[in-house]
């Protein structure tokens, strides 16, 4: 199998991971590594388990009733299924965008406060003002919401609210960022908007994204991931894996014999 390793110690590491919804196994003995500073793609057919891995590196799975998981999964080579882990701090570390753009039902403002407030990041009003709006900036959604922070998040596009959804998660100092298909909700112009700045944080944050499109994962992306059957079929460049993949059933998926 075309085994990625990357050259610098991985920042997030699986060996052996299985995952299991009561009796089905979903992810079968999966071994990764994805690198900082880049965007790793999860591609693969409908059920191939691409979000239940990417659930398991904020261990979003233990939300899920009668999910077990086991092998090992490291955060720069911690455990992150030790016992003595905070699952709250793990989760500020390793950071998450959904499907469908989820805005709290507060101002825009309060959005992207909540998580450093709770979390303590800020010592005043001053300090917390500070870091929404770096947080608005990082996201690209400043200039477009500055003079109406204190309206409703939700009355923003699909497209805005995505986006402050990614500055509610830059907002806690993410290292990792999840990204669960962010745009499949989102217009052509909006998504090309949220993948502009996937390319801007990836030097910042390495980010994992789970996507339908190969498009997407061949413009974003610098590593691709190809899962099967809850398997990991194989990985490599985003390049090589859209041009010279080494395995035939990779090759079928990217040249659309199934999927
Ligand atoms: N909460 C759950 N309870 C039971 N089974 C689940 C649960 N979540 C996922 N599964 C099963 O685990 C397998 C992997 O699902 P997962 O959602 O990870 O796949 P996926 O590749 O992300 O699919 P899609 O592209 O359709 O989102 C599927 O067979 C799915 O039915």
């Amino acid at each position: 199998m075309n085994q990625y390793i990357p050259k610098g110690t991985a920042k997030v590491s699986a060996r052996g991971l299985d995952v299991f919804y009561g009796d089905k196994q979903a992810l079968h003995h999966i071994d990764l590594d994805i690198a900082a500073g880049e965007v790793t793609a999860l591609i693969g057919p409908s059920g191939c388990g691409k979000s239940t891995f990417l659930r398991c590196i904020n261990r979003m799975n233990d939300l899920v009733e009668g999910a077990r998981v086991s092998g090992t999964l490291t955060l720069d080579g911690n455990d992150i299924h030790d016992r003595r882990l905070d699952v709250v701090q793990l989760r500020a570390r390793v950071g998450m965008v959904f499907q469908k753009p989820n805005p709290f039902p507060k101002s825009i403002y309060e959005n992207v406060a909540y998580g450093p407030r709770i979390h303590g990041l800020a010592r005043d009003r001053a300090e917390l003002d500070e870091i929404v709006m770096n947080s608005l900036e990082k996201a690209g959604l400043l200039a477009e919401v500055e003079s109406r922070l204190s309206e409703s998040g939700t009355s923003l596009s699909g497209g805005q609210q995505q986006r402050l959804c990614i500055a509610r998660a830059i907002a806690v100092n993410p290292e990792v960022i999840l990204m669960d298909e962010p745009c499949s909700a989102l217009d052509p112009i909006a998504t090309a908007k949220v993948e502009e700045l996937i390319d801007e944080l990836r030097d910042n944050y390495t980010i994992v994204i789970v996507t339908h499109s190969m498009q997407q994962a061949a413009r974003v992306s610098q590593r691709t991931a190809f899962f099967h059957l809850g398997k990991l079929i194989e990985v490599g460049g985003t390049e090589e894996i859209f041009t010279n993949p080494c395995e035939p059933l990779t090759q079928g998926y990217i040249t659309g014999r199934f999927g």
